[in-house]
């Protein structure tokens, strides 16, 4: 682990509200998120995410934690409900060690670009 804490972005649809789906787009986006930058998983110091109110089958800190996926501290809340917002999405905000200069991308899978402004 080296650099420094920097933040990236990710997101993903869910298909239906049921815990294997909300474990399976858990899983799928935070490992994209961190093949997609160069990753490790020692280099992740939190995770931060939030999921619409219409997920309610399962959150993705207790997914991970079961998993043990990632042992990191993880924080969860609802995304608050505005105005065609996109149903059955879980976003995340990692706060990882990088290189300062290093290009982070975000990640947004299963349709979950179309919530990008
Ligand atoms: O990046 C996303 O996941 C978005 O849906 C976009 C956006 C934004 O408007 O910036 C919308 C709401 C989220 O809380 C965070 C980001």
């Amino acid at each position: 682990m080296s650099g420094t804490v920097r933040a990236v972005r990710g997101a993903t649809g869910v298909r239906a509200d049921t815990r294997q789906d909300i474990r399976t787009a858990t899983e799928d986006l935070v490992r994209e998120l961190l093949g997609h930058n160069g990753l490790a998983a020692a280099d992740v110091e939190a995770l931060f995410f939030t999921v619409t109110p219409d997920l309610t089958a399962d959150i993705p800190p207790l997914v991970l934690q079961e998993r043990g996926v990632l042992n990191v501290p993880c924080l969860c809340s609802a995304e608050p409900r505005w105005d065609g917002e996109m149903p059955r999405v879980i976003r995340v905000m990692a706060l990882v060690h990088a290189d300062r200069d290093a290009s982070l991308e975000p990640v947004y899978l299963s349709g979950a670009a179309a919530t990008r402004p």
